[in-house]
């Protein structure tokens, strides 16, 4: 199988650089007219499937917003999944997970393995029991073309105490997390499979982003505060890597469809201009 570096590579130039999430929050609920129950969620993930799975190049469900409901808004989860995979679009299920490697074996069989029924491309991942312990979901996404985003400088203000705190070698902790997946992105061509989530909200930190060689997830835009503007001044030459990602923004135009599909065309309008500057 094609590996996911080449696959949303692909995506990208044929749908845009543009990742829209599917976010159901119980306010969003409400806005659209529907109950903050199962039938609710479903009604509410079917609609941005149909309206933006066969356009959008990556669409990735907040796991924590179906979770909530419990089995049944994990089974409405599988079935999104599935729905999107139908549609064309890429599926990152953002779940951020990370424990000890012997766990993480089992997160990985759960979201990249092909036979799960919670199978996706691509996840999130949170490095802080060790980038090295991520070390399963790594080789299984290298084995049936998924990809991983780690998270780095994440888009909330209360990161920077754990993510910019100085290790011994004088590196940040997050620049050692972009140093290790640089390692795995090596040589990879015309893009890597791991990718780092970094915020549009974070500004100019100083981080080495040059050698990552792989997709960087840059969530914040909209409802957060950023904006595709602030893209350069955050990436700087790493521009072309970057995946920008809207949830609230987009989805606030529902349960339209056509408003949907304007909301998404005016943020991808956006990012374009500001990713062609590069
Ligand atoms: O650093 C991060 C990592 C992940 N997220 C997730 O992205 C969306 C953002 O939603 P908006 O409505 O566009 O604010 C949400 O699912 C977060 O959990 C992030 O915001 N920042």
């Amino acid at each position: 199988m094609e590996s996911f570096g080449v696959r949303l590579h692909r995506a990208v130039a044929e749908r845009g650089p543009l990742c829209v999430g599917i976010d159901p929050h119980p306010g969003l609920l409400a806005r659209w007219g529907l109950s903050d129950d199962v039938a609710g969620l479903d009604r509410f993930a079917r609609t941005v499937v149909e309206a933006l799975g066969d356009r959008i190049a990556v669409v990735k469900p907040q796991s924590a917003c179906f979770e909530r409901f419990g089995a049944r808004g994990v089974g409405i989860l599988e079935s999104t999944i599935r729905q999107l995979r139908d549609s064309g679009s890429l599926v990152l299920l953002d779940v951020k997970r990370g424990d000890i490697g012997s766990t993480v074996s089992a997160y990985a069989s759960a979201y990249l393995d092909p036979s799960s029924p919670l199978y996706v491309d691509a996840i999130t991942a949170s490095p802080y029991l060790g980038v090295g312990s991520l070390a399963p979901m790594f080789e299984l996404a290298a084995a049936h073309g998924g990809g991983v985003f780690v998270l780095a400088l994440t888009s909330n203000p209360e990161g920077t105490s754990v993510q910019r705190a100085v290790t011994a070698d004088g590196r940040t902790v997050a620049q050692t997390v972009i140093d290790e997946i640089s390692q795995l992105n090596r040589g990879a061509e015309p893009l890597g499979s791991f990718g780092l989530v970094v915020g549009a909200t974070i500004g100019d930190t100083g981080h080495d982003l040059s050698a990552v060689n792989g997709p960087l997830l840059a969530p914040g835009l909209g409802a957060q505060g950023g904006t595709a503007a602030d893209l350069r001044n955050v990436f700087g030459s790493s521009l072309p890597s970057v995946l920008p990602s809207y949830s609230r923004e987009v989805l606030h135009a529902g349960p339209d469809i056509a408003g949907l599909r304007a909301a998404a065309d005016r943020v991808l309008g956006d990012c374009r201009a500001a990713l062609a500057t590069s």
